[in-house]
C-alpha cells in the first residue's frame, strides 16, 4: 500500500511513521509512506497557499492550485482515495479503518486553516473524515490517527502475537481485564481463577468482565450487539449480583 501525505508541517510525521508498528510496516514494505509540503506546489514566490476568504469574515482559506498541483503530480495509473481531513468530515470508525484498508493507495490532505476552498472538495477529494466531535489545531494528528488504523491491518503489519479481528471494537465489547506477574503486588491479588489454569473458566470470566465494563462505560455498544446466549446468562448474573 501506498500513503501520501499532503501536509505544511512535514516534520511531524518523522517520529510516527518510523517508529513502532508504522516503523515496522515500512521496513517490512507492507506500506510505502511519502510525505509532502504542498507549499513546495504554490505557484507565488513566496509559496502562498491561502487567502482572505471572499465574501469577507475572518480566517484564512486554504487556496485550490498547490493542491491540486501537488496531488495531479502523482502519475498514477489507478485513481487513488483521495482523503480530506477535516471536523466537517464523516465521523471515523473500525468500520472506515477496513474498507481504507483494502486500498491500494491512500492519499491523505492536512489543512490547517479556516477551512478549503470548496472545489477542493467538489473536484479533488473522495473522502473527507473527522476523528471526532472536538478541535484540532490542524488534521496531521487526525491523519496519523487513521493512517495508524489502517496499516495495523496490512496482513504481517501486528506479527503473530496479537491479531488485529479478535480487538475490541471488531467484537463489539471492551477488552476484560488484563493481569501479569507478580500473582500479588502491594496486596493486590490476581483474580484466582486466571491463576487455575482451567480455560473455559477463563474465557467465560473475561467474557463476563467484557460484558461488565461495557455494560458500566459503553451502554451504545451493548445496545448494538447480537447477544449469544451465553452473553445473555452472563448478563443476567451481573444482573443478580448488582441487586444483591
Ligand atoms: O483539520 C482539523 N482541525 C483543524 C481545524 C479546526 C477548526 C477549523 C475551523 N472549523 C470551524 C469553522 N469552520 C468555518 C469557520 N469556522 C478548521 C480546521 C481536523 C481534521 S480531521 C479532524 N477531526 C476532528 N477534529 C478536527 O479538528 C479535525
Amino acid at each position: 500500500m501506498r500513503i501520501d501525505i499532503f501536509t505544511l508541517f512535514p516534520e511531524m510525521f518523522a517520529g510516527v511513521l518510523s517508529s513502532s508498528i508504522l516503523g515496522k510496516a515500512r521496513e517490512k514494505e507492507l506500506v510505502d509512506f511519502h510525505v509532502t509540503n504542498f507549499r513546495d506546489f504554490s505557484e507565488s514566490k513566496h509559496g502562498t497557499v491561502d487567502d482572505t476568504p471572499y465574501g469577507g469574515g475572518g480566517g484564512m482559506v486554504l487556496k485550490p492550485e498547490p493542491l491540486f498541483r501537488a496531488v495531479e503530480a502523482l502519475a498514477g495509473e489507478k485513481k487513488p482515495r483521495v482523503i480530506l481531513m477535516c471536523p466537517q468530515g464523516v465521523p471515523y470508525n473500525q468500520k472506515l479503518a477496513e474498507e481504507l484498508a483494502q486500498e491500494e493507495h491512500l492519499v491523505f490532505i492536512c489543512g490547517h486553516y479556516e477551512g478549503y476552498d470548496e472545489r477542493i472538495r467538489e473536484h479533488l477529494v473522495t473522502d473527507e473524515i473527522s476523528i471526532g466531535d472536538y478541535v484540532l489545531t490542524g488534521g496531521e494528528l487526525a491523519a496519523m490517527v487513521v493512517i495508524d488504523s489502517v496499516v495495523r491491518l496490512q496482513p504481517g503489519a501486528l506479527g503473530n502475537q496479537t491479531s488485529a479481528v479478535e480487538d475490541s471494537f471488531s467484537t463489539g465489547l471492551l477488552e476484560y481485564p488484563h493481569y501479569t506477574r507478580p500473582a500479588e503486588f502491594r496486596g493486590w491479588r490476581v483474580p484466582d481463577i486466571l491463576l487455575s489454569g482451567h480455560h473455559a473458566n477463563i474465557e467465560r470470566w473475561r467474557l463476563k468482565e467484557s460484558l461488565r465494563r461495557t455494560k458500566a462505560r459503553r451502554p451504545d455498544l451493548l445496545a448494538k450487539l447480537e447477544l449469544t446466549d451465553e452473553m445473555k446468562k452472563l448478563l443476567a448474573e451481573l444482573e443478580q449480583e448488582q441487586n444483591m
